[in-house]
């Protein structure tokens, strides 16, 4: 993307939190949080409403002062940094872009007051897919053209970190696509890549490394493998008419069990195979042996249960 990736790729600037807590009156937003953000990965930044993604993304920025802690970007603070737009790129809230002025004059804009050429302008707004509308009132723009604009703004300083708030809210399917493609690209190149979103689904497509928080707190510092191995649960659907006998076997040789629906059983602790044999062995017919995969989102949603704010009346 930059004739700079291999330099960018040595330098490689990390983001370090250390301890870092914001509380708003009785409020505790971000709770004693420490993590590390390294180059040349996506880091997927997730966590439910309001646990704290925004407030801890605006702590980066400067745009809030930590109430204990400290942030740190390449080692200094974002207040610290002689060039910040060519330090840390990021669509932190797309539509706070003044409605009036046109896409290209707002990137121009940004660029003047941050010493970067003009030509930096057009050039974003091509990697972006909006150099059609660079002409048209921000004000008329959906919400995935601003998303859009505030990505080429993150960008308009080439710089090797990038932050990214909840990204692909409002885009459509193929915007999701290339948001995507566009995070593993500047990772590719070496960059820092943090976004924050609260869709386990997206994260598990886009991200190399997880930072899960609930209510402020830490609750995963991880690799998405790492994650995807220590979170779903496979357990196997047992059907036969010999339930109870091969609830006994199968307690017995030290798997656990659950009475499932429509008289079959939920099996922890052994695969398929090895129930298959055991029941082949004591003679027991088998109506159904089935292993189900607990989805990635489902690993979410049980880790974080306990620190959700916002929880919907309907019944799940
Ligand atoms: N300026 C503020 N004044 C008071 N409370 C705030 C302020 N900003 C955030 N909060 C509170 O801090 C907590 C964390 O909010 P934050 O927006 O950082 O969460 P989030 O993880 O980004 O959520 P979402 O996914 O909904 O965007 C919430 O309880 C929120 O109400």
């Amino acid at each position: 993307m930059s004739q700079g990736s291999a330099q960018l790729s040595a330098a490689g600037q990390k983001i370090e939190a250390r301890h870092l807590t914001k509380r708003y009156g009785a409020t505790t937003a971000v709770h004693d949080l420490s993590f590390d953000v390294r180059p040349g990965l996506v880091t997927g930044f997730i966590g439910p409403n309001g646990a704290g993604k925004t407030t801890t993304m605006r702590m980066i920025l400067g745009l809030d002062r930590p109430s204990g802690g400290d942030v740190t970007v390449g080692g200094r603070r974002y207040r610290d940094l002689p060039a910040p737009m060519r330090e840390v790129g990021a669509l932190i809230d797309a539509k706070a872009i003044h409605p009036g002025r046109s896409a290209y004059h707002h990137l121009l804009s940004l660029a003047q007051s941050n010493g970067i050429p003009a030509a930096r302008a057009t050039e974003v707004l091509g990697l972006v897919g909006l150099d059609a509308v660079g002409g048209r009132r921000v004000g008329g723009f959906s919400l995935g053209m601003c998303q859009r604009l505030g990505i080429a703004a993150a960008l308009l300083g080439d710089p090797p970190v990038l932050m990214f708030d909840e990204p692909v809210n409002g885009l459509d399917p193929e915007g999701i696509v290339w948001i995507r493609q566009l995070m593993r690209e500047l990772a590719a190149e070496g960059r820092t890549v943090f976004v924050s979103s609260h869709l386990m689904s997206e994260m598990a497509l886009t991200a190399d490394h997880l930072i899960v928080i609930g209510q402020g707190r830490l609750l995963r510092d991880e690799g998405v493998t790492e994650f995807v191995e220590s979170s779903t649960r496979h357990t196997v659907l047992v059907r036969s008419a010999r339930l109870e006998d091969l609830t006994t076997v199968l307690t017995k040789v030290g798997a656990t069990v659950r009475p499932s629906i429509d008289d079959s059983i939920e099996v922890t602790g052994l695969d398929s195979r090895a129930i298959g044999e055991l029941a082949a062995a004591y003679g027991f017919t088998l109506h159904e042996l089935a292993t189900q995969h607990a989805s990635l989102e489902d690993a979410f949603m049980e880790m974080t249960h306990d620190s959700v704010d916002y929880r919907s009346s309907v019944p799940a």
